[in-house]
């Protein structure tokens, strides 16, 4: 808790995306608080998904790259509530951290980005396309298994400048970091889930603290959004239990309906040679068992060894 002696600490990545979400996170505790600015104090943490850029984030380790120096610095008190992007978090929390917080979800949608050409259906033959998210590469590998893939790290800025450098003619980014940078005009197009199912929880910020923090846990429930929440519970109970990393393909995406829930997953081979898919519909408060439950179909459907290969 912010006291008249020590601002409220708010731990986030470095990167401009992170700092936006970080600065929209303060805007809106201000805001549910009548609390000043200078009650906070946005402190950039670097992770070793930041410092390691020469490699796929897959070779690294997976998920938890660019969240374990955070949770760190949570666990020993340097910081009092971390910030991040659901999408990138591990499905279960280090002992003694929850993350019951959860901002209004953003465009879940894939951005097509491109120079000149307009949609996927419209890449030439063989044309050349960066990524480094195994999910969009199995994706569009499916869809279109004569086009080239490349690996595209770094952050919005270093891609668009490849692109511009002619290494590849499109790449993919998430909707939700454009508009929270305000550059939803590079994108040529949003492309609809039907088409390219997101990430688990992408576009949902998540707000971590620690579990015995009665002071944050009251402060953060009045910006939590409890939609936001029953999609990204039921998203991630899916993911969990596929045990989801970098490593395993896997797409999902819950969407409300007054307190009817429809949750769509897939899981694909790396190649996009093979693609399981599946949707379950019920209560949107049974959405983590809807979860598990449609985890659990995909796995039997698939088989032993699918999400090795
Ligand atoms: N893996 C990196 C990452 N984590 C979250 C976002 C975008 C914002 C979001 O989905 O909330 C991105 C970049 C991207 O996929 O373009």
């Amino acid at each position: 808790m912010p006291t008249p002696t020590r601002p409220l600490r708010i731990g986030t990545r470095g990167s401009v995306l992170a700092l936006a979400q970080a600065h929209e996170t303060r805007d809106r505790l201000m805001a549910a608080h009548g609390l000043p600015q200078d009650a906070f104090q946005i402190i950039p943490i670097k992770t070793t998904g930041d410092r390691v850029l020469d490699r796929p984030l897959s070779q690294i380790g997976g998920k938890g790259l660019f969240t374990r120096e955070i949770e760190e610095a949570l666990t020993e008190g340097a910081i009092d509530i971390a910030v991040h992007s659901m999408k990138d978090m591990p499905t279960l929390q280090p002992d003694g951290l929850v993350i019951d917080c959860l901002l209004p979800r953003e465009d879940v949608r894939d951005a097509f980005v491109s120079p000149h050409v307009a949609s996927i259906t419209a890449l030439p033959q063989g044309a050349v396309v960066g990524s480094s998210s195994l999910r969009r590469r199995a994706q569009l590998a499916h869809r279109r298994p004569d086009l080239q893939l490349v690996e595209f790290r770094g952050n919005v800025q270093t891609r668009l400048q490849k692109l511009a450098d002619g290494v590849a003619v499109a790449t993919f980014l998430a909707m939700a970091g454009l508009s929270r940078l305000d550059m939803r005009h590079v994108a040529q197009s949003a492309i609809d889930p039907d088409e390219m199912l997101p990430a688990v929880a992408q576009g949902a910020i998540g707000i971590e603290r620690r579990a015995d923090d009665q002071g944050c846990a009251m402060l953060l429930s009045s910006i939590n959004d409890p939609l936001t929440a029953l999609r990204i519970e039921a998203e991630r109970a899916f993911l969990r239990r596929l045990d989801g990393s970098c490593q395993t393909p896997i797409a999902g995406l819950a969407t409300l309906d007054g307190d009817r829930m429809t949750l769509r997953g897939e899981i694909l081979r790396p190649d996009g040679s093979e693609v399981v898919a599946g949707v379950r519909d019920g209560l949107a408060s049974d959405g983590a068992a809807m979860g598990t439950d449609l985890a659990e179909e995909l796995l039997s459907r698939a088989g032993p060894g699918f999400l090795m290969a």
